[in-house]
């Protein structure tokens, strides 16, 4: 498989609807929470990159770009960058789909580094490299 095509196997959706107990006093979703499902799909997607123990090393960049409402639905994509020695980086992005309606944004983007770790939780190298 060519680095493109795990790449590519390895790009994760998740979607989820925007309930009451994940929204603010702005009736919007938690920045927070936001972010702990941006750091899931990454790891996910870093995990079925890899089929190696990860951690998240570092976040970066993380922009709100958008308000994401109650009652809507959003997507979580999360995809490989970069691949490094011990490290890769994923790129998620979150938007928010309408219920009603095919409406849909570009609401929250960030970078997220894992590390691939060994038995005794040291850095390992990636099996896949650039
Ligand atoms: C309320 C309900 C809760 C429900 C719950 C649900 C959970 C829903 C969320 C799911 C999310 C799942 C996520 C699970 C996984 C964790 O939970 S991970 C937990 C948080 N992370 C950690 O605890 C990691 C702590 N850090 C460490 O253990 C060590 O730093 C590490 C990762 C073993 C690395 O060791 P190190 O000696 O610092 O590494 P070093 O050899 O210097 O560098 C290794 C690589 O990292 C790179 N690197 C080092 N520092 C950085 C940096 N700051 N930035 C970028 N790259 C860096 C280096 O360049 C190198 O890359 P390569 O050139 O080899 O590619």
């Amino acid at each position: 498989m060519t680095l493109e095509e795990r790449i590519q196997n390895s790009e994760t959706h998740i979607f989820k609807a925007v309930f009451p107990n994940t929204t603010n006093h702005y009736d919007t979703l938690f920045g927070g929470t936001a972010m702990h499902m941006m750091d899931e799909v990454a790891f996910i997607t870093a995990t079925r990159f890899s089929r190696q123990k990860m951690v998240t090393i570092s976040s970066e960049k993380i922009d709100f770009t958008k308000p994401i409402p109650a009652g809507t639905f959003v997507e979580l994509i999360g995809r490989v960058t970069r691949v490094g020695n011990t490290s890769l980086v994923v790129y998620v992005e979150i938007y928010i789909e309408e219920m009603y309606s095919e409406k849909r944004e570009k609401a929250i983007t960030g970078q997220f580094t894992f590390v691939a770790i060994d038995e005794n939780k040291k850095p390992t190298p990636i099996h896949f490299k650039q």
